[in-house]
């Protein structure tokens, strides 16, 4: 017989989006509820008293004081950057030139891409996330270095060798064909194993030749299921840049359009500074946004404009963006992310918040069908959070007096510390 497993605790989870369906239709919620895992899926969630007869059979892990979620999705982060986190005083070109590019030299040893790919999964899993949208270096190997430790954790994982053939130091340049062919190589390799994704990665449109974003483009069309992952409009100088580089192209978003780098799959990190008509041609194609508000603020590139994108149709997820991002934790993403609404006169309501960290980038990397949320029949990747974790947060939660406000003091008090657990394919990868 196969093993069952049931989670007694509250439970929370995103279920719409509440710009869509309105913010008591978004969640649904279980005061005393109960998560049934069974072969890695869920098989069933609800109210404990009702399911308990029910599961007789499962083991029982009962928690107190605690909130499950389903785990958060990161849709941009960088695994070659987790030494340079918190990195002082330089916006985003001369950030990368002082401390990105050396950072990423040193993924030319195979054993230091490996020890890194540990640290950086065993650091998502310390903060509850358990899908991420990754950029590696330029050296395969570090892809082949990420792959093989997320395999072993069986972790649903988006990854992709950097792609740059301009514009960077010539230790980290490819070329137009070696970057095709050592991409294909990884996604014929990876692509599709276990939960294993690829994402053609261009690093940003400044450091890749025309050739190479042509080749980048045919390749992204060349699997079913590929990802394209890179970076737009993050800071003003950059898309002067852009411009003087492609003067034949409208603009930022026209040069990846050109080349077929836009659609379903295609995530763009940042777009602070897109345009109406570049956030109309994002939502009519169905490619996605990752907003960075730790990075954004981090680098001083700007406040994004979160109402425009949605209205306009385009897919927003949340990502960190680390090291450019300053916390591994999704919940700090939304803490920032809170005050960036704030500034622009705006709220970001706590269950739009939860959307964001979850479904809405489910939705962004159209995983939703396998992950986002709790729903039966989807993977059983979840975060058991803690109301206790710091003498502050346990005060905090006592003057509570609803989920909304004790949602809300988790993002805004919470990090890695509230991760009393995290659980992938319904394995205990993390327990504080
Ligand atoms: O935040 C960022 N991090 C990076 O590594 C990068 N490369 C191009 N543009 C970038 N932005
Ligand atoms: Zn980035």
């Amino acid at each position: 017989m196969s093993h069952r497993t049931a989670h007694r605790s509250a439970i929370l989870h995103s279920i719409g989006d509440p710009r869509e369906v309105g913010i008591e239709a978004s969640y649904e919620y279980f005061d005393d509820g109960l998560l049934v895992v069974e072969n890695g899926k869920i098989l069933a969630i609800g109210h404990a008293e009702t399911l308990l007869g029910q599961f007789q059979d499962a083991d029982l892990v009962e928690y107190t004081d605690t909130l499950i979620t389903s785990g958060f999705i990161d849709t941009h982060i960088h695994y070659p950057q987790v030494d340079i986190i918190g990195a002082y005083g330089e916006q985003l070109l001369e950030w990368l030139e002082t401390y990105t590019f050396p950072a990423e030299r040193k993924f030319e040893s195979p054993q230091h891409a490996s020890e890194l790919a540990g640290v950086f999964l065993k650091e998502l899993l310390r903060n509850g996330t358990t899908t991420a949208l990754v950029f590696g270096s330029v050296h395969k190997e570090s892809i082949d270095a990420f792959f093989t430790e997320a395999e072993k954790l069986d972790l649903r994982m988006i990854a992709g060798k950097v792609m740059m053939d301009r514009n960077a130091p010539e230790y980290l340049c490819d070329t137009p064909e070696s970057a095709y062919s050592d991409s294909k190589e990884l996604i014929e390799r990876w692509h599709g194993k276990g939960r294993l994704h690829y994402a053609v990665t261009p690093r940003f449109a400044p450091t890749s030749t025309p050739e190479q974003l042509t080749l980048a483009g045919k390749l992204f069309h060349e699997y079913p299921g590929l990802y394209m992952h890179t970076h737009i409009s993050e800071n003003k100088q950059e898309i002067e840049w852009v411009k003087s580089l492609f003067p034949e192209r409208k603009g930022y978003l026209d040069v990846y359009d050109h080349h077929g780098l836009i659609g379903e799959r295609s995530v763009f990190a940042h777009g602070v500074h897109l345009c109406d008509e570049e956030c109309q041609r994002l939502g009519e194609t169905g490619s996605a946004v990752a907003f960075c508000p730790t990075s954004n603020l981090f680098l001083g590139s700007g406040l994004l404009n979160l109402d425009l994108l949605e209205e306009r149709g385009v897919r927003v997820g949340l990502g960190t963006d680390v090291g450019a991002g300053t916390s591994f934790s999704q919940l700090q993403s939304l803490n920032e992310a809170y005050k960036v609404m704030q500034l622009q006169g705006k709220k970001l309501d706590p269950f739009k918040a939860l959307y964001l960290a979850t479904l809405g980038g489910a939705r962004s990397l159209y995983l939703d069908d396998r992950i986002g949320n709790l729903d039966p029949g989807k993977d059983a990747d979840f975060v058991v959070l803690d109301y206790q974790a710091t003498p502050l947060i346990s005060r905090r939660m006592a003057q509570a007096s609803n989920l909304t406000e004790k949602l809300f003091a988790l993002m805004i008090l919470g990090d890695d510390r509230a991760v009393k657990a995290t659980y992938a394919a319904g394995v205990c990868r993390h327990r504080k």
